[in-house]
């Protein structure tokens, strides 16, 4: 078979993983960075000393910081740059690919910050281009376990089949095995919500609480993410996969993790200005916290801990109250279940419909509590 020709746009700790993970399982890489002694050193060195020490890259990979040199003849793209330089990135590259129709993956896992899209849909809009097309990869994948080749899954997810097949055809060698599914929603979703829990964790850390302040934040964080996906379309079972519930775990407890140890530095009395001086990696969470409050809201869906976590961000609660609950909620018991009476993840789909109910009957103005 003859190899795909790939392109990585975007060399920090993840788009330089994801390119040895392609390059390992046959395809012809290109990275493009955008200084020029990051491309030197991935192209001439194969190693990227300031975000994957001590690895070494496939002999195979290439890096460049010209974009127009790295996409020519790319059969494949995948962007890995912040999500919040993702539209800028994508309009200095919609000129280079003009009506090709190259697949575009999205391996980022943040939302853009003024109008809350998901980076799929910004993919769609920068390029104009059809959804079909367009896949995301997401799931437990923290960057420097992958490049030490540690067996890691991941999910690919488009609105096609067949897209997401060729994709996870050639994301694949001995250590990363991709799965697929078509709920791009939930899979894109469950990336973004997952680093807003890892931050709660981190300060629960960083304040010094432990094992059952934790489950307790990650399990309550588990039906908050799926009310939410679940309210935006997703299906509520992605939440218990890889992107989902895979990811959390992975998030909430690795050191590895920057939105996990940006949260520490929160709960150990740092300020947000602080944290975000000392974070030399990006940390998605922390620019998600305002956007994922605004679009919940708009769904009437609460999120008591992502709640907390914007107060502890904004410096109104101390990080020792944070709880998996609002200490300013009612007394009314509530009850746990998070799935139906059939066993199934159903518990979210009726909150959601609960929710729009409450929203018909409140002409709009907001839902009270919906859970069962
Ligand atoms: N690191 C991981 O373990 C991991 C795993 C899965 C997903 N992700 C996601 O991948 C995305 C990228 O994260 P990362 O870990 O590689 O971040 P990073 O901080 O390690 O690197 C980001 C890279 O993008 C570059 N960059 C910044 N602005 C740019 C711009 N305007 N144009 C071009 N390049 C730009 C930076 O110079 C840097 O090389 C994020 O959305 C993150 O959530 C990361
Ligand atoms: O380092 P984080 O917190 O951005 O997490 C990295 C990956 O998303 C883990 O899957």
């Amino acid at each position: 078979m003859i190899p795909e020709r790939v392109v990585v746009l975007g060399a920090g700790s993840w788009g330089t993983t994801f390119g040895k993970i392609l390059a390992d399982g046959g395809a012809q890489v290109t990275m493009w960075a955008r200084r020029a002694e990051l491309a030197h050193e991935i192209d001439q060195a194969k190693r990227n000393s300031q975000y994957l020490s001590g690895i070494n890259l496939p002999r195979s990979i290439r890096a460049t910081h010209v974009l127009q040199k790295a996409v020519e003849g790319a059969e494949q793209i995948y962007l890995s740059v912040p999500s919040k330089s993702a539209r800028d990135t994508l309009k200095q590259l919609r000129p280079l690919i003009g009506s090709s129709d190259v697949p575009v993956v999205s391996l980022m896992k943040g939302v853009e910050k003024k109008s809350g899209l998901r980076m799929s849909q910004v993919i769609e809009q920068a390029l104009g281009c059809d959804p079909a097309r367009i896949a995301v990869a997401s799931g437990p994948n923290l960057a420097l376990e992958i490049a030490r080749e540690q067996p890691t899954a991941a999910v690919i997810s488009s609105s096609s089949q067949e897209t997401a097949d060729r994709i996870a055809r050639t994301a694949r060698n001995r250590y990363f095995r991709s799965f697929v599914n078509t709920d791009v929603i939930g899979t894109e979703f469950g990336g973004v919500l997952k680093n807003l829990i890892a931050v709660a964790i981190g300060i629960v850390d960083g304040v010094g609480y432990g094992e059952n302040t934790k489950a307790s934040i990650i399990t309550r964080g588990l039906v908050e993410m799926t009310d939410f996906a679940v309210a935006y379309g997703a299906q509520a079972e992605t939440m218990q996969g890889l992107a989902g519930l895979g990811d959390l775990i992975a998030t909430c407890q690795s050191p590895l993790s920057r939105n996990n140890t940006a949260g520490r530095l929160l709960g150990q009395g740092y300020t947000l200005q602080d944290v975000v001086k000392q974070m030399e990696q990006t940390a998605e969470g922390l620019g998600s916290v305002a956007p994922i409050l605004k679009l919940a809201k708009a769904k009437g869906v609460e999120m008591p801990i992502v709640e907390q976590v914007r107060m502890v961000l904004d410096g109104t609660l101390d990080p020792r109250d944070i709880a998996p609950h609002l200490t300013t909620d009612d007394d009314t018991p509530q009850g746990e279940r998070t799935t139906n009476d059939d066993g199934d993840s159903g518990g979210a789909l009726r909150r959601a419909l609960q929710r729009a109910l409450h929203l018909l009957r409140d002409g709009g103005r907001g839902a009270g509590s919906d859970r069962p």
